[in-house]
């Protein structure tokens, strides 16, 4: 008897898609299924609808997700994979990380017009990006340059500086190599300068808890080591993401059974900022997250979350 193939939720953005495709032809290697087993669905989202205003301003991350996390619960769908970065700390009850990819390069990617790195652009250029992460990162280490919110499409972004509307942006260098953009950037930025977003690079999948023809299908393409990284990482900014208007940047890194953790947060205008780094067992990868967070918070004060909201 044919059994009816799996549903693949995922949001309709070229990025995403990207993603998507490339999960089926991991599960299609892993279990020697055809292409026809997995029905690709994919779904506009809030976060796609509103495009002309910051995330943050019209509620955050679960824009993205919202509408996929209701088709699952329900059913509709069998699993959805996403940007790990755009997802909430918190997910809905019934619902889990179950997978995770092997991750992509972490770094940040500058596109520079009017020079090719940060450092050289001229004093007052103007800067695109919607992240208040990259905003900050920017502000510290270049006060002078004009940050504007710039939101859109991967290609939206990228044509919007070809017309000269901004001097320079950042995308995620991962986003980049998976559209086949991997000449776009003019430089790479070093993860201790700009360190990157917690989850940065990671596609996760998310599926029902105590499904388990779905889950068991899944583990075979999870990767352990992103597992570990990317829960420490989100497990920091867990600690610390009451509002998500908070520049928040977390980077582990997960090897021979050990993590290393490096996190920052900043204040959006990036003249001050508090960051932590801390080592441990990859078994304790979301303790080291949690406790990171938690560390930089108390260093912080509550003074440093309400100076600008
Ligand atoms: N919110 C947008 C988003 N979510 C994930 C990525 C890139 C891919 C990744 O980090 O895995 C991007 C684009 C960007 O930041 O340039």
């Amino acid at each position: 008897m044919q059994t009816k193939p799996f549903r693949i939720g995922t949001r309709g953005s070229p990025l995403a898609l990207a993603q998507a495709y490339e999960t089926r032809s991991r599960l299609m290697a892993a279990h020697g299924l055809p292409e026809e087993m997995f029905e690709i669905v994919a779904l506009t989202t809030k976060g796609d609808r509103i495009t002309d205003r910051s995330l943050a301003e019209i509620g955050g991350k679960g824009l993205f997700t919202a509408e996929l996390e209701e088709q699952l619960a329900s059913g509709e769908l069998d699993f959805a994979v996403h940007s790990s970065k755009d997802m909430p700390t918190v997910l809905p009850d019934g619902l889990f990380l179950s997978a995770f990819l092997p991750r992509e390069d972490v770094r940040d990617a500058f596109v520079g017009a009017a020079a090719p790195r940060l450092v050289e652009l001229p004093e007052g250029a103007t800067v695109g990006s919607s992240s208040l992460r990259r905003q900050a990162l920017i502000r510290r280490l270049r006060p002078d340059l004009n940050v504007i919110t710039f939101r859109g499409l991967v290609d939206t972004r990228l044509r919007k500086l070809a017309e000269g509307h901004v001097d320079a942006t950042l995308l995620a260098f991962a986003g980049l190599k998976r559209l086949g953009k991997q000449d776009v950037p003019t430089e790479l930025l070093d993860p201790r300068d700009f360190p990157p977003a917690p989850a940065q690079g990671a596609i996760c999948i998310e599926s029902r808890i105590g499904d388990k023809r779905v889950n068991t299908l899944l583990e075979a393409i999870n990767d352990r080591t992103t597992h570990n990284a990317v829960t420490c990482e989100r497990a920091f900014l867990g600690a610390l993401d009451g509002s998500c208007r908070t520049p928040i940047a977390g980077h582990a890194i997960s090897e021979g059974g050990k993590i290393g953790f490096y996190g920052m947060i900043l204040t959006p205008d990036g003249s001050r900022f508090h960051d932590i780094s801390s080592e441990g067992s990859a078994t304790d990868a979301e303790r080291i997250g949690r406790n990171a967070g938690e560390a930089v918070r108390a260093t912080a004060g509550t003074g440093f979350f309400e100076s600008w909201s």
